[in-house]
């Protein structure tokens, strides 16, 4: 593995990214626990909502794009999002890039940007 190659990079840049939390927000419609959450949005929020996990995600991970949605503790306070949706969501980030065959260290790292953001949206 280069190391000298970032997470944005190893995610497929931009394109990949955007492929990528296409497939997760399709996932979270049909989640049992988390779906409820998605299926409630309108078409206009929830493709607000896409386009802002794609930034935050090609920003995050060291792309060049500035994220310019709301922080996490302030989009997702007034949900009280329970530990279980949590879970569930991260479960789709991982079947999601399993199913794009993303090379488990780069799966890890993304489900550790994931669990590193729990506290700011979980019981909020
Ligand atoms: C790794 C965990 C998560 C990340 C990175 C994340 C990220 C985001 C982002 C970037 C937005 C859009 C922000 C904006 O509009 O400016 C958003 C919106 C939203 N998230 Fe999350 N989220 C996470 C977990 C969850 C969980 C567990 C739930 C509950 C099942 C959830 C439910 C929602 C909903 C319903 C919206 C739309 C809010 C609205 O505009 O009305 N999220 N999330």
């Amino acid at each position: 593995m280069d190391m000298n190659e970032t997470l944005f990079d190893r995610l497929g840049g931009r394109t990949g990214i955007d492929r990528l939390c296409d497939r997760i927000v399709e996932l979270h419609l049909q989640n049992e626990a988390a779906g409820p959450r998605y299926q409630a949005l309108d078409d206009k929020t929830l493709d607000h909502a896409r386009a802002k996990v794609k930034e935050f995600l090609a920003a995050g991970s060291g792309g060049p794009v500035e994220y310019t949605g709301r922080s996490m503790l302030e989009t997702h306070t007034g949900m009280n999002v329970s530990a279980a949706e949590y879970v569930a969501v991260v479960d789709d980030i991982l079947q999601a890039m399993t199913e794009m065959d993303y090379p488990r260290p780069v799966c890890d790292e993304v489900l550790g940007i994931a669990y590193s953001l729990k506290s700011e949206i979980i019981h909020k």
